[in-house]
């Protein structure tokens, strides 16, 4: 299969500061991608060499199959939705859709128009006196909008509140189904966002320390409720990952199949088992393979 985004040992140095270290990984057409780590960890560092802002200091970055840098094969297929957008000061939200429209191959302003009204964002006033919020949905309306094939969000949702955020889930999971295109979130919110996210990458220090498929890591633990006295000999020989007491009964987090015998004797024993979160695995997975305690999320 065509792949969509190819890094072959790149590296990324802003003078004695090393932001990406020996990265090597692969995107597919038609996936959604969370790239996940630490503040400092090398995401914008890395969509910025996706989108030909920053060139490697080593290594290869292809995209669609070609290096990005003055392409303008491949960079019309691309749409950047950073942390902050800037605008010029006289711009209103119609003239960034204007400008929109006249960028993104892709662009549909029908969509562009039902979002500004999911949005209750007004048409005509300036960009500089949009909220920090709605500055966030402008941009989050531009990349959906954009239907570009491949669409980065780098952070989107500073200052934006929990029902915005929720419409921005909701709006690219329903769009993405219409119009399957290659899309990267970057992000903190990762049990928010983790519904969305298909397949995992994430940075720690600059190193990739995981590439996987969303569901298998999902699959790699899970938790079990039920009396201590039941709970305990379960857990005996096991990984535990989280622990949490109330009264005589015990929630754990262990590692284990949960599509397995790992689950099967669980439930021999009459333990309830719930999913785990994508957060907690993660934190605990980076935990493991940068051998430092670390907190993928904030
Ligand atoms: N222009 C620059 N000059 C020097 N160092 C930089 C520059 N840009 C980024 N860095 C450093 O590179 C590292 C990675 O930064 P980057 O912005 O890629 O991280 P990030 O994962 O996107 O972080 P955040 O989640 O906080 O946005 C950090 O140590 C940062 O200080």
């Amino acid at each position: 299969m065509n792949k969509v985004v190819e890094f072959q040992q790149v590296t990324k140095a802003y003078g004695d500061v090393t932001a990406v270290k020996d990265i090597s990984f692969t995107m597919e057409p038609g996936k959604i991608y969370g790239l996940l780590g630490r503040n400092g960890a090398g995401k914008t560092t890395i969509m910025h060499m996706i989108t030909a802002q920053l060139f490697a200091s080593s290594g290869e970055v292809n995209v669609f199959g070609e290096t990005p840098y003055e392409n303008n094969r491949v960079l019309s297929k691309l749409c950047f939705i950073k942390e902050s957008q800037k605008y010029p000061d006289n711009f209103r939200v119609i003239d960034v859709l204007k400008v929109a429209a006249a960028l993104y191959t892709d662009w549909d302003q029908a969509y562009a128009e039902t979002l500004m009204r999911d949005f209750s964002l007004p048409h005509t006033r300036r960009v500089k006196k949009l909220s920090r919020g709605m500055l966030s949905s402008l941009g989050i309306i531009v990349g959906l909008a954009s239907r570009a094939p491949l669409t980065l969000f780098d952070e989107p949702y500073l200052g934006l509140d929990a029902v915005a955020r929720g419409i921005f889930y909701d709006r690219l999971i329903e769009d993405y189904a219409e119009h399957p295109r290659t899309i990267i979130l970057s992000t903190h919110l990762i049990d928010e966002a983790s519904r969305m996210l298909e397949h995992v990458i994430v940075i720690d220090q600059g190193k990739l320390i995981l590439d996987e498929e969303a569901d298998s890591i999902r699959g790699r633990a899970f938790t079990v409720v039920g009396p201590k006295s039941s709970v305990e000999p379960y857990a005996a020989d096991r990984e535990v990952i989280h622990r949490e007491t109330f009264g005589g009964f015990v929630s754990l987090t262990v590692m284990g199949n949960l599509y397995g015998d790992d689950r099967k004797q669980a439930e021999a024993l009459g333990l309830e088992i719930a999913p785990v979160s994508l957060q907690q695995l993660i934190v605990h997975l980076t935990n493991d393979k940068s051998g430092r305690k670390a907190e993928v999320a904030q």
